[in-house]
C-alpha cells in the first residue's frame, strides 16, 4: 500500500500563535489539491522557542491546536501528524503532538519525553511520560519529536510494539545538521522503518533551523530530502517495503534482550573488574 506524504517545513513566527495559524491553514488549503495522504508539521509550530512567555501564549489543554487541526483534516480529508505545541496543563507546559484522521478524529497524542538543555527545555517545560502510538490509513505509526531521536532505546520500545512508521517533528539547529541526516538514517536502519522527518526552517533569537526535512525507507534510503528553506517536501511510501526488509535481515528476532538487560545491569560475570576500576 502506497501512502503520499506532505511535509510542511515552515519558517515560524516567533511566539505568534495567530500568524503561525493562518500560514499553516494557507499551506494546507494549497497541498490539499495534490491529494496527500498525511500531511506533517514541525515542532512547536505555533509558539516557537519562545519560551519564557509559555505563560501567555501556551495552549490550555491543547484545545485551540486540537480543534483546528481536526477542522482542516475533515475540511481536506487528509490525515494531520500536527507537529508539536506547547500545551498547558495543570502540571506546567508540555511539547506536546496530536495527530487527526481524515474524519478530524484526534487518534493520537504524544508529549516529547526528552528535553532539550542545550535550548533551556528543562526550565520552562515538563516531559511527557506515554509512548507515542497511532494508527494512519492502517499503518502502524510512532510520533517522537526533536531530541528524542538521539535516544535509541525510546525509538525501539516503539518499533517493538510493531510500528512501520516513524513520524519526527522538529526544531533541529543548523549547526548539527549531520547529526540531524545520520541519527535519522540510523533510526530507519536499525528498526528497518521508513522515517518521516518534518524539521522547521528558518531562524529564531537563538538559533538557525537546518530545514532538510527527510523521508527515508527502511533500507536507509534517502527517498527525498528538502533544502534548508521554507517549502513542502512530498513523498510516496510503499508500506510492502517495511516487511520486505524486515524479512531479508530479521533483527526483532536475533534481538537478545536478555543479555541487554544482565549488561544494562552489571549483572556479566564476564566483565573484567579492572575495566571499572579505570578512571
Ligand atoms: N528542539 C530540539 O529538541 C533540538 C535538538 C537538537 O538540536 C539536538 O542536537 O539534539
Amino acid at each position: 500500500m502506497t501512502v503520499k506524504i506532505a511535509c510542511l517545513q515552515l519558517d515560524i513566527a516567533f511566539g505568534n500563535p495567530a500568524e503561525n495559524e493562518q500560514r499553516v491553514e494557507k499551506e494546507i488549503e494549497k497541498i490539499a489539491k495534490d491529494r496527500p495522504d498525511i500531511i506533517v508539521l514541525p515542532e512547536l509550530w505555533t509558539t516557537g522557542y519562545d519560551l519564557t512567555r509559555l505563560d501567555e501564549i501556551a495552549d490550555e489543554d491543547g484545545t485551540r491546536t486540537k480543534a483546528f487541526i481536526q477542522k482542516l483534516a475533515k475540511t481536506h480529508h487528509v490525515n494531520i501528524v500536527a507537529g508539536s505545541v506547547a500545551k498547558k496543563t495543570a502540571n506546567g507546559v508540555t511539547n506536546t503532538m496530536y495527530i487527526a484522521d481524515r474524519n478530524g478524529a484526534i487518534v493520537g497524542e504524544y508529549s516529547k519525553l526528552h528535553l532539550f538543555q542545550l535550548m533551556n527545555e528543562h526550565l520552562y517545560l515538563q516531559s511527557g511520560e506515554k509512548m507515542g502510538l497511532f494508527t494512519l490509513e492502517n499503518a502502524r505509526c510512532a510520533g517522537v519529536i526533536c531530541y528524542d531521536i538521539r535516544f535509541p532505546e525510546w525509538i525501539r520500545a516503539h518499533m517493538v510494539q510493531g510500528a512501520e512508521v516513524l513520524f519526527v517533528v522538529a526544531e533541529w539547529p543548523l549547526p548539527r545538521l549531520s547529526h540531524w541526516r545520520t541519527l535519522l538514517a540510523a533510526r530507519a536502519i536499525e528498526n528497518q522503518c521508513y522515517v518521516i522527518a518534518c524539521n522547521r526552517a528558518g531562524s529564531d533569537p537563538n538559533n538557525v533551523f537546518a530545514g532538510h526535512s527527510l523521508v527515508i525507507d527502511p533500507w536507509g534510503e534517502i527517498v527525498a530530502e528538502a533544502s534548508e528553506q521554507p517549502c513542502t517536501l512530498t513523498a510516496q511510501i510503499d508500506l510492502a517495503k517495511v516487511n520486505e526488509v524486515r524479512k531479508q535481515i530479521p533483527i526483532f528476532a536475533d534481538r537478545r534482550i536478555d543479555d541487554y538487560i544482565a549488561a544494562e545491569k552489571n549483572l556479566q560475570k564476564s566483565v573484567d573488574k579492572s575495566f571499572h576500576n579505570h578512571v
